[in-house]
């Protein structure tokens, strides 16, 4: 199984190191990084391999070629521009594998690859030991399956090979309604710890805790209309949930603004935005956090994307 991983970040060599010593991995970046990256597990151990790193200009056009699988592991607005630049390469039935929060490039790239898209959602928790390795900081679970439903044999191998390297994967039939129940309660948090600078727990306390309601007023409405069903406790409890099992969380949005990079606002805001259009709902809350963050994208953002 010849897996190549688009975008060596934090999950991407998460999945690299796993991957690694059951097949042979490359991972393609806008650099090549260290031959031999380290992993740090949960419980402090390290593991190091020697793996493959390339660019899209130094991949070999043969190892592109005979692709069993690609992974593309860039954040939310950077996946579409990297798998162009690899895609003309690849063979058109080569599955692709896409591991953004939000959703966005999901149904995007689903409608446009020729082979079999799938779509994971991962509570694996990740972060990049400089350029030589990546900190698993929490073990989770990762869902695999297709928006149309069309790949579900495909589905269960990539989640068994997933499994046997040891990161648990589930292969499901309704991967649209997880990737939007993750984006409701990442709505309800990320912009609002990123604007105010806090730590998830914060948020339950005044003056934030109105703001979270109104969010999640709105995002409970968007749902609805979408006909998502409400998690079984319904869309407040499950975000006060979040809230106080990561109360100590400086959330990935929170930093991203702190770091000066571009965050994925649009990937988790801009489908609620388009939604409360399309059905006619007013959304002021989450329009006023997508606006504030469009304007932090553009004066920090900017210079990160260069
Ligand atoms: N980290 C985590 O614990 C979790 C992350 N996720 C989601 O997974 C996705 C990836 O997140 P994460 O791994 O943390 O992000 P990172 O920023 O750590 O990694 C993204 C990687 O993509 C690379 N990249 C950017 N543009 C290109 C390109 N054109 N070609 C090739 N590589 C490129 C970046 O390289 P460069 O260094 O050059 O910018 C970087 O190595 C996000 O959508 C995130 O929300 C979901 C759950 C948990
Ligand atoms: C659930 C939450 C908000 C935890 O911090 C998260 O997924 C993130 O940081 O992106």
């Amino acid at each position: 199984m010849n897996t190549l991983i688009l975008g060596p970040g934090a999950v991407g060599r998460l999945l690299a190191l796993h991957l690694a010593a059951t097949m042979p991995v490359t991972l393609i970046g806008r650099r090549e990084l260290p031959r031999r990256q380290t992993l740090t597990t949960p419980t402090g151990e390290t593991r190091s391999h020697e793996l493959d790193s390339v660019t899209p200009a130094t991949l070999p056009d043969g190892l592109a070629g005979r692709a069993d699988i690609v992974h593309l592991t860039t954040k939310a607005y950077a996946a579409e521009a990297a798998f162009e630049a690899v895609a003309p390469r690849l063979a058109p039935d080569t599955p692709l594998v896409l591991w953004q929060n939000g959703y966005g490039v999901q149904p995007r790239l689903s409608d446009r690859w020729t082979g079999p898209v799938l779509c994971a959602s991962t509570t694996e928790g990740a972060y990049l030991n400089g350029d030589e390795g990546v900190v698993h900081a929490g073990r989770g679970q990762t869902v695999i399956g297709d928006l149309a439903g069309r790949h579900t044999r495909l589905a269960e191998d990539i989640a068994a090979g997933l499994g046997t390297a040891g990161l648990t994967t589930v292969a499901v039939d309704d991967i649209r309604v997880r990737l939007w129940h993750k984006l409701a309660v990442n709505a309800a948090i990320n912009p609002l710890v990123a604007r105010f600078r806090i730590r998830n727990g914060q948020l339950r306390d005044r003056p934030f805790r109105p703001m979270v309601e109104a969010v999640i007023e709105e995002v409970s409405a968007v749902m609805a209309a979408e006909a998502i069903p409400a998690p079984a406790a319904g869309w407040s409890a499950q975000v006060w949930s979040v809230v106080s099992s990561t109360a100590n969380n400086r959330a990935s949005m929170l930093q991203d603004v702190q770091a000066g990079r571009p965050t994925e606002h649009e990937a988790i805001l801009g489908p609620l935005l388009a939604a409360g259009r399309h059905h006619g709902l007013a959304t002021p809350a989450l329009a006023g956090l997508h606006a504030r963050l469009a304007e932090t994208d553009s004066v920090s953002g900017s210079v990160a994307r260069q």
